[in-house]
């Protein structure tokens, strides 16, 4: 069994994650997760945030020497902007008089970062958590819902996907397939495990160079109307064995998996497995992925419209889904509200803001696609070390009949 839980406030001391049920064996540094992040705070549309913000990474349990040691990872990822947060975010009582004094120059004024927030934001958890946990500030709110805690995920996902790639050869790749209304063209060519080095390099993590340019002309566009822009990402995994996820209780179905994890992503409203929704449009006879009889005298599929799941399982293609991410609800042209301490019609909370997040939203898919893959690698192969992992995955595969391995 995999399991795994982050804590952390985004303008808290620290992000926590700690993730169980690894085997040991899995070689790991401090130097791939960092990585990791690294590509997690890439993309353009964002906000200053992430040009002074940096992750300060210690991974505090379960390594030793660059290999898992099969018992829960544990990992912090400090915020080096927390000289500036330690009163606004201090766990214990601070007197008044420290609210309105700068921590930084010890200067006594009014301190924005420190002013109750009651004008809450539209498409934000603000509103409803205020309502939900009885706060009269959304501070506290938005602290916790802010999706600075996918770092974390992001950091734990790296050693599930290092997992995947030691125990199974599964190798992946994500990239952005729309930013609003400028979508990749049916046609283009679809990236593979190769093409990371490349998709990083693109500002918006785009695989196609003329849909890049134009999405990029759309961002600043956006920002330039003081506006936000959502978009489509795809997380592709290559090498997946046939038979992970089962039909037979449906919250164990892979894709009941994968869908639950990418909705657990801020701002995610929409999943896809493999053509998806394009699927739903069209005749049986052009929807499903014939099965036919290779050169090698193995089984082959003529197409992946279904995306690598079938029957809640792996098919052995490769693994494609796409989640849809909402536009960035801090909008500049702040949106109408209600300031909930007087009751006045007003405009919601601006100070600053990502103009589009799609593409470190692909990066954080990416993790999440990794954690559930190799949860459910673990569940179906077993194995308390890297090495008994890929025997009874040999095994498995060695049992199946040579014509549908
Ligand atoms: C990587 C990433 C960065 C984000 N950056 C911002 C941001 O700068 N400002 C903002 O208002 N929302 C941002 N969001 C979206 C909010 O976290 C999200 O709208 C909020 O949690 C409410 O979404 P929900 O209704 O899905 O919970 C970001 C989301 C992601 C995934
Ligand atoms: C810090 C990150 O993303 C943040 C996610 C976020 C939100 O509301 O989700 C709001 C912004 O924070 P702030 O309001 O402080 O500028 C983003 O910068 C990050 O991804 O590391």
């Amino acid at each position: 069994m995999l399991r795994w839980l982050t804590s952390g406030e985004s303008h808290g001391q620290a992000l926590v994650g700690i993730l169980e049920g690894l085997p040991a064996g899995v070689g790991l540094t401090t130097a791939d997760v960092q990585a990791a992040l690294a590509r997690r705070r890439l993309g353009y549309g964002r906000g200053s945030r992430q040009k002074f913000e940096q992750d300060e990474l210690r991974i505090l349990a379960g390594l030793r020497h660059g290999v898992t040691q099969g018992g829960p990872l544990a990992l912090e990822i400090a915020n080096s902007e927390w000289p500036k947060w330690v009163d606004v975010m201090s766990a214990d009582p601070v007197p008044p008089e420290a609210l309105v004094k700068d921590a930084g120059t010890g200067d006594v004024r009014e301190i924005a970062r420190n002013r109750p927030i009651t004008r809450p934001r539209p498409g934000h958890a603000d509103l409803v958590g205020m309502r939900k946990y009885g706060f009269a500030d959304a501070r506290p709110v938005l602290e916790r819902a802010s999706a600075r805690e996918t770092a974390t995920r992001v950091a734990l996902g790296t050693a599930a996907a290092a997992f995947l790639e030691q125990a199974l050869g599964v190798r992946m790749v994500s990239h952005v397939v729309a930013i609003g209304p400028v979508e990749v063209p049916d046609d283009a060519p679809v990236p593979g495990p190769d093409d990371v080095a490349r998709l990083d390099a693109d500002p918006v993590r785009c695989s196609d160079p003329a849909t890049s340019a134009a999405m990029v002309a759309e961002i600043d566009e956006c920002q330039r109307a003081g506006d936000t822009l959502g978009g489509v990402v795809e997380v592709l995994a290559f090498g997946v064995p046939s038979g992970l996820g089962t039909y037979a209780q449906s919250d164990r179905r892979l894709d009941a998996r994968l869908a639950a994890v990418l909705m657990g992503i801020q701002a995610i409203k929409g999943v896809e497995v493999g053509d998806g929704f394009r699927t739903a449009r069209r005749r049986g006879s052009v929807a499903h992925d014939e099965i036919e009889r290779g050169d090698d005298g193995r089984i082959h599929r003529r197409s992946n419209r279904a995306g690598g799941v079938e029957g809640g399982m792996s098919n052995g293609e490769v693994l494609r889904v796409r989640a849809a991410m909402k536009p960035i609800s801090t909008v500049p042209r702040a949106l109408a509200t209600v300031d909930v301490a007087t009751g006045e019609a007003a405009t919601a909370q601006h100070q600053r803001s990502d103009v589009c997040a799609v593409p470190p939203a692909a990066v954080v898919a990416e993790a999440m696609v990794a954690l559930v893959l190799a949860e459910q690698a673990i569940e179906k192969f077993g194995g308390d070390s890297l090495a008994e992992v890929r025997r009874n995955a040999a095994a498995y595969l060695d049992a199946m009949p040579e014509l549908q391995r």
